[in-house]
């Protein structure tokens, strides 16, 4: 059906305007990005920021509209990349990352940069397995037994085996999410020493891990090698305080950049020490569609 005679022309979507950073640093930061995207990076966590919480983490997405934003504004910035805990081959295909042309440069970074994939050659770096993890797989069942907690159906879904390199122990399907997840900490770090790995606490979730890697030497180590003079990061989770670091000593050294919270109410620690809190995935995907969208505006006026 047409449009009836004098009707008002049909309004086109209103690109987002883009938000202003609450602090000095972070509005500095946003107009070197808005300035030389060429000079930029941009990096990104995965569960929590890209994609929505869900309780079975094989189930979690990309964020309606994440990939389709993120094809806009990659290729108009030096590099982009994703840092996840997840293996990179698992960030890749919940996220949907693989053979999109908008995404030809992306890097995925797994298990807090121990791992690396490559958009341009669909090529994974991982390091060799840790020992400890085969015996700590072996010992999990009876320590989970012995804190009280090992009962009730969520346990058999509790347990998430990251290709080997790393263990996952998820409470939130747990009737009592907190009170698991504080009843098994201390068990699960001391199980964690005794093979030589570490214990990294997320939301509603103990992952046992390598030592010697996190998403701030990930980044730092990223960010140099790019060449970029900005960087902005956004994360939801504890684990994305080393990114946050990284940011800060960056800016410290010269570079300028932007610290975004995926806010949740789950986690308060990020949003004190970010420049701009967005709401959860859906200001994250906002955000990024927004500078796509000013820096589209300004090459067509240049
Ligand atoms: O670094 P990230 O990309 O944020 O990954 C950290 C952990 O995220 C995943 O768990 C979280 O998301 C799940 C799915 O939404 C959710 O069920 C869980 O409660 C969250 O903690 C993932 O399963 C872990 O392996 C990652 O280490």
């Amino acid at each position: 059906m047409g449009s009836p005679p004098n009707a008002a022309p049909q309004s086109q979507p209103t690109p987002e305007s883009v938000p202003t950073p609450r602090t000095a640093a972070g509005r500095e930061g946003l107009a070197a990005l808005l300035a030389h995207p060429e000079r930029t990076v941009v990096a990104l966590d995965f569960d929590g920021t890209l994609a929505d919480i869900v309780p079975d983490p094989e189930k979690a997405r990309a964020h309606q509209g994440a990939v389709a934003a993120l094809a806009r504004l990659v290729p108009r910035l030096r590099a982009a990349a994703v840092i996840t805990g997840r293996p990179a081959t698992v960030a890749v295909r919940l996220g949907g990352f693989a053979d999109n042309p908008g995404l030809a440069h992306l890097t995925v970074l797994g298990h807090y940069g121990a791992e690396r994939w490559e958009a341009a050659t669909g090529t994974v770096h991982a390091p060799a397995p840790h020992p400890g993890i085969a015996a700590i797989q072996a010992e999990l069942p009876g320590v989970l037994d012995a804190s009280g907690v090992w009962h009730g159906t969520w346990v058999e879904t509790a347990i998430e085996r990251k290709g080997g390199h790393a263990i996952a122990v998820h409470t939130r399907r747990a009737s009592d999410p907190q009170g698991t997840f504080d009843r098994l900490r201390r068990p699960l770090t001391a199980l964690a020493e005794r093979h030589g790995l570490i214990v990294e606490p997320g939301r509603f979730v103990l992952e046992l891990r390598p030592p010697g890697m996190d998403k701030g030497v990930a980044l730092a180590e990223w960010v140099r090698e790019t060449g970029a003079a900005t960087v902005l990061y956004a994360g939801d989770d504890l684990g994305d305080l080393a990114a946050f670091a990284a940011v800060e000593k960056l800016r410290s050294d010269g570079l300028t950049g932007v610290l975004v919270c995926s806010g949740s109410d789950e986690v308060t620690e990020l949003a004190e020490r970010a420049d701009l809190v967005v709401d959860g995935p859906t200001g994250v995907v906002g955000l990024l569609g927004a500078l796509a969208d000013r820096l589209a505006e300004t090459r067509a006026g240049s």
